[in-house]
C-alpha cells in the first residue's frame, strides 16, 4: 500500500529527507551537509542531484521500503532555487498553507526520481518591480513558509505575531491574524557566524567549533550581544580575539559571545518593524534559538516571547512539507 510519503528540505548549508510512514511517523532520516551554498562555490548542482539520489537509494536500505510504497515525494526550500534542483519563482504574499499547496509545481526528474516530485514555492514580498530605490521593501524566503505551516499547526497558534526562525539566514517572519505570511526580514546571521568561526583569524580561539546547547552561557552571549550594538559587529568580533590572547578566556565563554555579537543582527534588522505586533515566536534549536529566545525577553520589545526547539523532536520543514503534502493527497 503507498502509504509512505517522502519530504525534503534543502537549505543554504543543509539537505534533510525523510521517509514517513502512517501519520507523522518517522520511519527514516538522511541529513547532508549540502545545500545551496555548495552549489554556488561549485557552479553546478551536481552535489545536490547525487545527494538525492544516494539519499533515496539509502533510506530505502534502512527501512526496507521501496518506491511502489511512497505516495509522494515533496521538497522544499533552496531545491526550487537555480542553486537547486529545479528553479521554481516564489509566489507573492500574503500567502499561507492553501495558497502554497495549490502552488506547488510537480516536475519530472527520471534519473533522480521515478514519481513525479512537488515542489513547494517559496514567497517573497509582494512587490511590483524590485528597483535600487526600493529593494529595502522587499524580501524572500524558501523553506520557511513551509516552517511557518508546520508551527501554526503543531502549536494550534493564530497570529498576528512575528515569527523568528534561525538557520543559515535568520528569517523573521510577520504572521496576520489568518495564519498567512505578509512580509519577512532576512539577515545571514548562520552563515555570517560560520565564517568567523571557522574562516577567520578567529578560529583559533573558537577552536573551530560552534556552541553546543550543554556549552550554552547566557551572560557572555548578552555580553557579546550589548558589545554588538555599542562597538559593531567587527569591532565585538576582534575583542574574541583579546579575550584568548590577552585575556586567557577559554573557547566556550569566546564562542557564546560571539554569537551575541552576531544575534545583534537579528534585533537590529526587526528593531523599527514592530509596531502592531505584541507577540513574538522564536523557533530555533540549540543555543542559537536559546540565545535569541533569551535576548528578545530582555530587550523588551514584545510583550509575550515563546520558543520551541522543533515539532516534537523533528524539524519544521520536515514537518511543514509533510503537512502540505497531506493537504495536496486529501484535497485530490
Ligand atoms: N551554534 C550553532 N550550531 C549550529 N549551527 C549554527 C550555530 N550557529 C550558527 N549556525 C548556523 O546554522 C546553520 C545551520 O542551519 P540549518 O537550519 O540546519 O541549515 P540550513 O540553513 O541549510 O537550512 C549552520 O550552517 C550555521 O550557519
Ligand atoms: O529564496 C531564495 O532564493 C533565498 O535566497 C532565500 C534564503 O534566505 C532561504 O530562505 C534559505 O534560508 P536557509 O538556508 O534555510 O537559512
Amino acid at each position: 500500500m503507498r502509504e509512505n510519503r517522502i519530504t525534503i528540505d534543502m537549505g543554504t548549508t543543509n539537505t534533510r529527507i525523510v521517509l514517513w510512514g502512517k501519520g507523522q511517523q518517522k520511519r527514516g532520516e538522511i541529513i547532508y551537509r549540502i545545500g545551496a551554498k555548495r552549489s554556488a562555490e561549485e557552479g553546478n548542482n551536481r552535489a545536490i542531484c547525487d545527494a538525492l539520489r544516494n539519499g533515496f537509494t539509502e533510506l530505502f536500505r534502512q527501512t526496507g521500503v521501496c518506491w511502489e510504497q511512497v505516495k509522494m515525494v515533496i521538497g522544499c526550500g533552496m531545491l526550487t532555487s537555480e542553486l537547486g534542483l529545479v528553479q521554481i519563482p516564489h509566489i507573492s504574499s500574503p500567502a499561507g498553507i492553501c495558497e502554497l499547496a495549490q502552488s506547488a509545481r510537480i516536475v519530472n526528474i527520471p534519473d533522480i526520481c521515478p514519481l513525479p516530485f512537488y515542489l513547494i514555492p517559496g514567497i517573497q514580498t509582494a512587490k511590483e518591480t524590485v528597483t535600487v530605490d526600493n529593494y529595502d521593501k522587499y524580501d524572500i524566503m524558501r523553506g520557511e513558509e513551509t516552517e511557518t505551516v508546520a508551527i501554526l499547526k503543531q502549536f494550534g497558534l493564530s497570529g498576528p505575531f512575528l515569527l523568528f526562525l534561525t538557520g543559515s539566514h535568520d528569517k523573521i517572519i510577520f504572521v496576520d491574524r489568518n495564519g498567512r505570511i505578509t512580509h519577512s526580514i532576512t539577515s545571514m546571521t548562520g552563515e555570517l557566524l560560520e565564517a568567523v568561526t571557522f574562516h577567520t583569524i578567529l578560529s583559533d580561539a573558537t577552536g573551530n567549533a560552534f556552541v553546543t546547547s550543554e556549552e550554552y552561557e547566557e551572560d557572555m552571549v548578552m555580553k557579546g550581544y550589548l558589545d554588538g550594538k555599542r562597538f559593531g559587529i567587527g569591532r565585538s568580533c576582534f575583542y574574541g580575539r583579546i579575550l584568548k590572547e590577552c585575556a586567557d578566556i577559554n573557547r566556550i565563554k569566546i564562542c557564546n559571545y560571539l554569537l551575541g555579537v552576531m544575534l545583534q543582527n537579528d534585533i537590529k534588522a526587526v528593531e523599527n518593524e514592530t509596531a502592531g505586533f505584541r507577540d513574538a515566536v522564536v523557533a530555533g534549536k540549540g543555543a542559537v534559538g536559546n540565545a535569541l529566545y533569551m535576548i528578545l525577553k530582555k530587550e523588551r520589545i514584545f510583550e509575550k516571547v515563546i520558543h520551541f526547539e522543533d515539532c516534537k523532536g523533528e524539524s519544521f520543514s520536515s514537518v511543514g512539507a509533510l503537512m502540505i503534502a497531506d493537504y495536496l493527497i486529501q484535497n485530490g
